[in-house]
């Protein structure tokens, strides 16, 4: 079709996908280009984890999360593979090693809880899988003509300030666009070395955006009707770790996260065992259910963070034209993916936003002095 704007969008994880999703809804000719395989990142490894309301307390972060929740609820109903969505009640504990005295807790929650609260309901808190939901938007905008390209960004081609194409590693070819977008998650900073030096001067991308790295496993209890959906935020041993039972059984668990140096190939991330086994241990001690559950995955991934206020960087990149960033959304990616997908399509597409994304401005970096 000609006319179709064409857009690159660079990254398969949640948040290139998503915005793969709705940018071809709104008609766009898009390309993903993503390094190893969709959602091979944090993206494919995450909780899944959904709350509406818990970053109300910042009112920019707190509406896109709003959008996003019901856009999760939208989607779980009209993607149409399962991307295990569920609505969740969600519960923190204290362990100790005290005993146990009576607690208001699933009867699979029988370890030594010194406390536990409510802390989400199953109105505004649920889960999806994220590994399937990532790929379920990818295929759903294949639909709409999605094109997905196995490779490495290597560089972007500039007419001056202006973003005109994408080089590949291995490759001479150049592929031409009209709006590239940067999602390589916690591989964005990155990106910097693809700007034009008088942009480099003014946004130190490659210091504003890094990977904290955090553990997760994957178990496989033997009787799983037992388990219930509900979410619980432990306190453990000066630690927090997160269990998720998911609707096929499995109960994820994450935690055990560190600052350690990002591999430049998402292949090359290994999980530390002492990291995973800490938590093997803890659900042991949770849940007599989970104490000899088969262990069937241990992983490890990076949060994609911003140095500052640690809040998302979504928006045009400073001083250039046709060139987009969408990452740092740490701890809640999943979560904020489709809003984020949406409103950087309206962006793109229409030149205006049905939300206040200024929070977001990639140019609240520029020219600042960084502090980790
Ligand atoms: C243990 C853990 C649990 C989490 N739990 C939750 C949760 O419960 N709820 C929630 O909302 N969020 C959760 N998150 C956060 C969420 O997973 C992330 O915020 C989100 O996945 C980030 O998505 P992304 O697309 O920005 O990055 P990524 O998933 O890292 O994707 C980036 C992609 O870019 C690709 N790439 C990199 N370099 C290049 C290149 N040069 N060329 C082409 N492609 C490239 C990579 O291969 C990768 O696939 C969790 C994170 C972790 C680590």
């Amino acid at each position: 079709m000609s006319g179709q704007k064409k857009v690159i969008v660079c990254g398969g994880g949640v948040i290139g996908s998503s915005i793969g999703y709705y940018l071809t809804k709104k008609g766009a000719a898009v390309t993903l280009i993503e390094r190893c395989e969709i959602a091979c990142g944090a993206s494919g490894k995450a909780g899944g984890f959904l709350a509406k309301d818990w970053s109300d307390s910042n009112p920019s972060l707190g509406k896109l999360s709003r959008k996003s929740f019901d856009l999760h609820v939208e989607l779980s109903k009209t993607l149409k593979k399962d991307v295990g969505f569920r609505f969740l009640d969600t519960k923190s504990i204290v362990v100790s090693e005290s005993p146990k005295k009576k607690q208001d807790l699933p009867d699979w929650v029988d370890g030594p809880i010194r406390s536990q609260s409510d802390i989400g309901s199953n109105k505004t808190t649920a889960q999806v899988h994220p590994h399937l939901f990532t790929h379920a938007l990818v295929e759903a905008a294949k639909e709409n003509g999605l094109k997905v390209h196995i490779g490495v960004v290597e560089n972007i081609i500039w007419e001056g300030q202006v973003a005109k194409g994408v080089k590949l590693f291995g490759s001479d070819q150049i592929m031409e666009a009209d709006a590239i977008v940067i999602a390589m998650g916690p591989w964005s900073h990155l990106a910097h070395q693809f700007l034009p030096d008088n942009v480099k001067k003014i946004f130190p991308l490659n210091d504003i955006i890094y990977g904290h790295k955090a553990h997760s496993i994957i178990l496989d209890p033997k009787d799983k009707n037992k388990i219930t959906a509900h979410a619980l935020f432990a306190d453990y041993l000066k630690t927090d770790p997160e269990i998720y039972p998911r609707p096929d059984g499995t109960v994820y668990i994450c935690g055990k996260a560190e600052t350690v140096e990002l591999p430049e190939d998402p292949s090359k991330i290994v999980p530390k065992d002492e990291h995973c086994d800490f938590l093997v241990k803890f659900a042991g001690v949770v849940s007599s259910e989970l104490l000899n559950a088969q262990v069937k995955v241990k992983q490890a991934c990076y949060l994609p963070c911003s140095i500052g206020d640690g809040q998302p960087m979504i928006g045009a990149v400073p001083e250039t034209k046709g060139l987009y960033i969408a990452t740092g959304h740490s701890c809640w990616g999943i979560l904020n993916a489709p809003a984020t997908g949406l409103l950087l399509s309206e962006v793109i597409m229409e030149e205006k936003c049905s939300l206040n994304i200024d929070a977001f401005s990639p140019s609240r970096w520029v020219s600042r002095k960084l502090k980790k």
